[in-house]
């Protein structure tokens, strides 16, 4: 029996960037949380302590800072795209870099006030080895509701199933979604905007039997809106909202009175994708 050293990756986690782009008195705002991870030939720091192949966490932050300055930062899967080549080009004992970034956006109020949105972060993972590149966009915390068009029924029932059918109920969800590009030069802009969109009509215009065909209409209305898009992957949490009994009141409620439940709620997942396209080069569920 050997013990021995297995996958590991190191980097500087959610360095804070805000950039302020300053065009006489209008100026404009990026605001990031980056995180870098890197991987490669770094046996030598785990088994010894020999840190001949360690570029320091802190270098890693300060080159974060830097770029923006330098390069601007662009696009968050531009600026990913750039990172993650510098690490694996300048630094030969490095083999892969996973560069994710979360943006947040800001309204703005005036040539130099802002509003931070609170509505949904965009996020990308961007993976750079040697000879290939991988680029994932994303939103988390979208909150979607349709107070209608949604039914649930027709489901397993067993000795502890207590849930009644729904014919007519709310449904509710805090959309996390990836979604892995084919290539890795596109207007990244344009496309974030056009998913984001194709998300929200499919979920908007999708009459439901369960928050699993929410989930895949989601998917393939990206997908058909979409052609630099590869593969889809979708968290859904159901957001429940339990009917009040409001009869001890003499009083009827024809789904107009929720409460809003917190916990536990349904977790749905799934990917969706076309069958032709290259597969992966490293992991990327959520
Ligand atoms: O859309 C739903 N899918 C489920 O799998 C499920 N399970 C449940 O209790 N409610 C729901 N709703």
């Amino acid at each position: 029996m050997a013990i021995v050293l297995g996958p590991n990756r190191y980097g500087k986690a959610e360095t804070r960037l805000v950039r302020v782009y300053r065009d006489g008195d209008t100026h404009g705002l990026v605001d990031f949380n980056v995180s870098v991870a890197l991987s490669g030939d770094l046996t030598g720091t785990h088994l010894t302590g020999d840190n001949s192949g360690v570029l320091p966490t802190d270098t890693m932050k300060n080159t974060v800072y830097a770029f923006a300055k330098e390069h601007g930062t662009g696009e968050p899967e531009a600026f990913a795209l750039l990172l993650g080549r510098h690490f694996v080009g300048t630094q030969a004992q490095v083999h892969a870099a996973k560069v994710s970034i979360e943006s947040y956006g800001w309204e703005r109020l005036g040539p130099h006030s802002f509003q931070r949105r609170g509505d949904h972060t965009r996020t990308t993972v961007v993976t750079v080895t040697g000879d290939a590149t991988q680029v994932v966009s994303g939103v988390t915390g979208l909150v979607l509701l349709n107070s209608t068009d949604s039914e649930f029924h027709g489901f397993v029932k067993d000795r502890y199933t207590t849930l009644p059918e729904a014919t007519d109920r709310i449904l509710a969800t805090a959309v996390d979604a990836r979604w892995r590009h084919v290539g890795d030069d596109t207007d990244w802009g344009k496309s974030f905007t056009g998913a984001l969109d194709a998300l929200v009509k499919a979920f908007v215009g999708t009459y439901s039997y369960s928050l699993q065909q929410t989930l895949y209409a989601m998917g393939s209305g990206l997908l058909e809106s979409r052609p630099e898009v590869a593969e889809v992957r979708l968290a859904l949490p159901n957001k429940h909202h339990y009917r009040v009994d409001l009869s001890p009141f003499d009083l009827t409620n024809d789904n107009e009175v929720f409460i809003a439940g917190d916990r536990p709620y349904g977790l749905i997942e799934g990917t969706v994708t076309r069958d032709d396209v290259e597969p992966a080069i490293a992991e990327w569920w959520l």
